[in-house]
């Protein structure tokens, strides 16, 4: 499908023996948000990182921009696509200030202009210049999460792969974030892949989402047939009903 930004064809995900992502398919249109959604261990991350290329044992096609992403060197890849993870306490260097870490990624690909762009993207996520000048121990969960989101935004990829961006949060911050992700994608026209075990996370920042079970996908809905219980497979009905209680 050209106009998808990413495809994934018959992916399938092995750790040893044991198949972890089995034959799943899909693909993301320009500016859509596309939620990965099912219960813990159904293999959604792997397929992220699958995509981000840190996994090895892998078989099927996956297209960025329509080129294979296994054979894209990986400094195109990072202008193209980043991920975001869902602990923010782990992903700043607890001894880099938060300029030098937004900074970091324009700095390693020769980017003119990263200290301007640094402040540039401080005010986007909604934090001051002043952030720029403090440690990651300084900021709040929910801060450090917009400094992540920051980070990935340097290069200016098109496609972000967000993994649980809120489940590490207060439940007050989780909605903040989610409004400046939706945000951020109607500004810039970005694409997100969300990967979340909650249903109104999915529901609220995603257009499409597929369901996941043990490896395999499940259906996939858009976000109306969600909100209209409008559900083919059982297991859906289950898993909305568990989610739902
Ligand atoms: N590096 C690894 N080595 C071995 N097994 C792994 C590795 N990473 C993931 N797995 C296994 O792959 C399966 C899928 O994990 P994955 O993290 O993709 O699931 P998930 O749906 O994202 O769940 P969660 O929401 O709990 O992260 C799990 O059984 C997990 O134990």
């Amino acid at each position: 499908m050209s106009q998808s930004i990413v495809s994934v064809d018959h992916l399938s995900v092995r750790f040893g023996t044991s198949t972890v992502v089995d034959d799943v398919s899909f693909a993301v249109a320009r500016g859509e948000s596309f939620g990965l959604v099912g219960e813990s261990g159904s293999g959604k991350s792997t397929i992220l990182r699958t995509i981000m290329g840190l996994n090895h044992d892998w078989s099927g096609d996956i297209l960025v921009n329509g080129v294979p992403a296994r054979g894209t060197g990986r400094r195109e890849f990072a202008t193209q696509v980043q991920m975001v993870f869902q602990d923010p306490y782990a992903s700043l260097h607890p001894r880099h200030l938060i300029g030098a870490a937004i900074a970091e990624p324009m700095h390693i690909h020769g980017i003119a202009n990263a200290k301007s762009r640094t402040l540039e993207l401080l005010r986007l996520i909604g934090l001051g210049e002043e952030f720029a000048y403090r440690y990651p121990h300084e900021l709040s969960g929910g801060q450090r999460q917009r400094v992540a989101i920051a980070r990935a935004l340097a290069l200016s990829p098109k496609l972000l792969l967000l993994d649980e961006p809120t489940s590490a949060l207060d439940v007050s911050i989780q909605a903040e974030i989610l409004n400046l992700l939706n945000q951020l994608r109607a500004e810039m026209g970005l694409t997100y892949v969300i990967v979340s075990h909650n249903l109104a996370v999915i529901s609220y920042c995603c257009d499409r989402l597929m369901l996941m079970q043990n490896a395999r996908q499940i259906e996939t809905l858009t976000r109306q047939q969600l909100v209209d219980r409008d559900l083919t497979q059982p297991y859906s009905q289950e898993f909305l009903a568990a989610s739902t209680q």
